[in-house]
């Protein structure tokens, strides 16, 4: 596989708990020790790789190459109904029986399962040891590797078990795209799609008019889309590291979309997939509030479907709706609700009603109907 580097380029994260540098470049994975090294002042402790066999069969011989010792791997299997406390527990005896004690150091190589699990298990194995995120997915080099939120789902719903724990270090080598399947890489792109919509309206107006570019993996393309992307979410982890406020805009497209993954068994449709269904029903909720006009919405719902196909799946909207009690944005009762406002901007509200989520919810089932794919 042709390996390409790169010049890199570096975001800074820094909240009142951690202070950390998101480097996305290509090649990064074949020089992992040395820039372990100095993460730790130049002492690299006991190193555990999670990762999945699948991942591992990629990957394996550029990151091995870079170390004078191999690291411990740990697998997980792949997919997201193994993002539970089991495996958790699993990964943790693990690691006990290795011999990790306070001074290992983590390393999460794969997606945002991979990662979010491996975010938890740092955050509470012996009460809390240091990860780094190696991201090789296009959602979690956008999305889920920066931010410190980590954790693993319940039948009752999506997340809800989980810590915020920050990672030392993301170190996203694009490289690794290139053999992401292609409705991965789609899927992810929902994220990005979102982050466009809700703080970026010039990334929005990017990926409205390179999608045949980024969808054929081209390497600049794809690396403008992962910058922007993380810009956004460092930009707003910064201001609201622990979704006080700001940061709930971070999950537009979520309140059905966990909704959706959690009617779904977790099983049907990717994270980013559901994420761009319950996008376009929060688009219908924010055109019937007013907060986009019709041509606005359009263009949501046109750019959401270009990044397509997304799945189709069967669940009833009253259902979705009912399941989305358990968001993690309801508050002694009051649901907090995100709208675009018009695009690269939004507005939270507290009142959008069950029959407004409803209307939306069949207005988005209605036009999945409608997809000829
Ligand atoms: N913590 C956060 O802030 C945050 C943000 C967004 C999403 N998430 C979570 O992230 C998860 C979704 O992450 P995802 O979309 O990365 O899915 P994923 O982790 O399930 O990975 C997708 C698939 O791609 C494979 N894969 C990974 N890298 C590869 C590569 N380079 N080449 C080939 N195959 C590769 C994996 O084995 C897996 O089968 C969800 O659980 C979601 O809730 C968390
Ligand atoms: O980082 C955030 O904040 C997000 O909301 C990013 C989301 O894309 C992501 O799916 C996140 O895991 C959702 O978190 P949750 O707290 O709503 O479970
Ligand atoms: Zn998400």
């Amino acid at each position: 596989m042709p390996q390409q580097t790169s010049c890199s380029t570096s975001v800074s994260l820094t909240t009142p708990s951690a202070s950390y540098e998101i480097v996305i470049a290509a090649g990064l994975l074949n020089t992992l020790e040395k820039r372990l090294l100095k993460l730790t002042n130049g002492k690299l402790p006991k190193v555990f790789i999670v990762t999945s066999p699948e991942i591992w069969g990629l990957w394996s011989k550029t990151v091995l190459s870079s170390f004078k010792e191999s690291p411990t791997v740990l697998f997980l299997p792949p997919g997201e109904r193994h993002k539970r406390m089991a495996s958790v527990e699993s990964l943790a005896q693990q690691l006990a029986e290795s011999g990790a004690d306070r001074d290992s150091l983590l390393l999460a190589l794969g997606g945002g399962v991979i990662g979010d699990i491996t975010g938890f298990l740092a955050a509470i194995y012996m009460r809390g040891i240091r990860y780094v995120q190696l991201p090789s997915t296009l959602l979690a080099q956008v999305d889920s590797a920066l931010g410190g939120k980590t954790g693993v789902n319940l039948l009752a719903g999506k997340n809800l078990i989980g810590s915020f724990h920050h990672p030392l270090a993301v170190l996203a080598d694009t490289n690794t795209l290139a053999t992401l399947p292609p409705a991965e890489l789609r899927a992810g792109l929902q994220e990005s799609i979102k982050s466009g919509i809700i703080y970026d309206a010039k990334l929005f107006r990017y990926m409205e008019q390179n999608s045949e570019a980024i969808l054929s993996g081209d390497p600049a393309a794809l690396t403008r889309v992962v910058t922007a992307s993380v810009r956004v979410k460092a930009d707003v982890v910064s201001k609201d590291e622990r979704e006080s406020g700001l940061r709930m805009i971070l999950n537009f497209g979520h309140t059905l979309g966990h909704a959706i993954e959690a009617a779904t068994g977790y099983k049907k449709l990717l994270h980013g997939e559901a994420v761009g269904w319950g996008s376009i029903a929060a688009t219908y909720v924010s055109l019937h509030r007013g907060t986009v006009t019709q041509k606005e919405a359009d263009r949501i719902i046109a750019t959401i479907l270009m990044y397509g196909p997304l799945p189709r799946f069967t669940a009833k909207a009253e259902k979705l709706v009912a399941l989305t009690s358990s968001d993690k944005k309801t508050r002694s009762g009051k649901r907090a609700f995100v709208l675009a406002k018009g695009i690269g901007a939004t507005e939270i509200a507290f009142d959008v009603t069950d029959a407004e989520l409803l209307t939306a919810a069949n207005e988005m089932l209605s036009l999945m109907k409608s997809q000829t794919t």
